[in-house]
């Protein structure tokens, strides 16, 4: 595989595999735009390493990206990084464990969408590895290779201001200058469109021209004009899925075919079209609701089942065989059931359902999701805390722009039913695709001020993080 590294992917190859073996390691970060070959060095990595008998461990900020790695977990769910930071600051992870001896043996440590964590889970796995290796020095001496793109999404803090999240990246831990950057530079996803390549670039840096509204125009012939709402939006989904029924008898045909957009509501909008259209049997699984505190049961039943909080599957989840569904939770990791597996549902029992694994390395395993009780998460602190007992699985024909960041897809519609709110969003969604032919955009009126034009759409892009990231 290292043989088809271009030249800046091997210069990095060679040098991390060096110290990988020289009696005193440090840690790099891969900073590279989306494209650029990222995965695919540390693929490269992992393979060399793991073929020669050694430890690489892989893990990533999210759970679609760690399914892209063979092996790959959760930073969170790998090294028991805590969720809520101001109840405890440490990897509840025993020094005398078995992953603490996986980590002290290991060769290599990768971390892939590096630039997504928050600072202190980094910094909690820094204060892990010098504890498991009795070490003062960065990371306990162990070889860690972070990788990730600040053009991208930072991490997702509810309602935090600019200066909280500028606070709450990697870039602000004093960890960051103590690491060796290496650059990749050449975007091998767009190789075949330079023009594309260019514009995504200028997007991803801000650099692309911004009118008196602080809109940029897209080039037109990636822009869906809009006529109405429902014309419009069905010229989106027959561009991105040509023909559901056709795809329906090949699912693998389809499963690289998405529609980003920035948030979970219209998410669950595209996804209620697109399962009703879709050929088949429609099955429904109404989830059973009940609050934490059993006494509210009776108060809240009827308004839980109206709930429909952010990492909790659907009260009323609709499914169809061979239709394309995403796990929310880890079920099983060793055997490739993560949060963010892809799978596709081939059969639709009362109490499991049989799904089929559509990538990485257990592409193509049948395997059983059962329902189980999930919690509301801490951060819905404004809510009632609850448990929904539901297969814990959504629908993935449409996904929100942060979760498709670290895939390369085969065609992309960007549903702007309003104007993306985050650093990078405009980008990651951009830049999934090869070409800009496999790639169409529609904005809906509401979004723009003023001036009606169907190309113009806001590009969020804080400058700060490219000066911190020179440092
Ligand atoms: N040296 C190479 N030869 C051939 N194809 C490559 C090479 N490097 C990367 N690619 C291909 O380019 C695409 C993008 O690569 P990859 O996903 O590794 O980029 P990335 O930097 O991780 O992107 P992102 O930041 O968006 O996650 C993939 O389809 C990958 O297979």
């Amino acid at each position: 595989m290292s043989l088809r590294l271009n030249a800046q992917q091997k210069y990095a190859y060679d040098t991390i595999l060096q110290t990988c073996f020289a009696s005193q390691g440090h840690s790099f970060f891969i900073d590279g735009p989306g494209g650029t070959g990222k995965t695919f060095l540390y693929r490269s990595l992992l393979a060399t390493l793991r073929s020669q008998g050694y430890i690489a461990i892989a893990v990533a900020t999210s759970g679609i990206a760690a399914s892209i790695l063979p092996g790959g977990r959760t930073a969170h769910s790998r090294f028991k990084i805590p969720l809520d930071f101001s109840k405890n600051r440490t990897c509840q992870l025993s020094k005398q464990g078995s992953v603490a001896r996986l980590l002290s043996e290991s060769k290599l440590i990768l971390w892939d969408e590096a630039s997504m964590a928050k600072r202190e889970t980094i910094e909690a796995f820094d204060d892990l590895l010098r504890d498991i290796m009795e070490s003062e020095l960065p990371f306990g001496g162990k070889v860690v290779v972070f990788g990730g793109d600040f053009r991208q999404t930072l991490p997702v803090i509810e309602q935090a201001t600019k200066e909280i999240l500028l606070q709450s990246c990697f870039l602000n831990s004093p960890l960051w200058c103590k690491l060796h950057k290496l650059k990749l530079t050449e975007n091998m996803r767009a190789i075949l469109d330079p023009q594309f390549s260019e514009f995504l670039l200028r997007v991803g840096e801000g650099h692309e021209l911004v009118d008196f509204n602080g809109e940029i125009t897209l080039p037109k012939d990636l822009v869906i004009p809009y006529y109405d709402k429902e014309e419009s939006l069905n010229r989106l989904l027959q561009s991105v899925f040509l023909d559901l029924a056709l795809y329906s008898l090949d699912p693998y045909r389809m499963i690289n075919r998405c529609i980003l957009t920035p948030k979970n509501s219209s998410v669950d909008e595209l996804n209620d079209i697109l399962i009703k259209r879709f050929p088949g049997e429609l099955h429904t699984f109404i989830s059973s609701d009940k609050t934490v505190d059993q006494r509210h049961q009776g108060d809240y039943e009827d308004f839980l089942n109206s709930q429909n909080p952010k990492g909790l599957p659907p009260h009323r989840l609709m499914l169809k065989e061979n239709y394309p569904i995403i796990l929310i939770r880890n079920l099983n990791p060793v055997e490739g059931l993560c949060n963010g597996t892809r799978l596709i549902c081939r059969e639709l029992g009362r109490h499991t359902i049989s799904a089929e694994i559509v990538f990485g390395q257990h592409k193509g395993k049948r395997v059983l999701i059962p329902k189980i009780p999930l919690q509301t998460p801490d951060s819905q602190k404004n809510s009632i805390a609850f448990i929904r007992t539901q297969f814990p699985v959504r629908l993935c024909f449409a996904l929100t722009i942060n979760k498709s960041q670290g895939q390369t897809l085969d065609y992309v519609g960007i549903y702007l039913r309003e104007p993306v709110f985050s650093h990078g969003q405009l980008y990651v969604a951009l830049s999934r695709v090869r070409t800009s032919a496999e790639l169409k955009i529609l904005i809906l009126p509401g979004t723009f001020d003023g001036i009606k034009t169907d190309c113009k759409t806001r590009n969020v892009v804080f400058s700060e993080v490219f000066e911190l990231s020179q440092q």
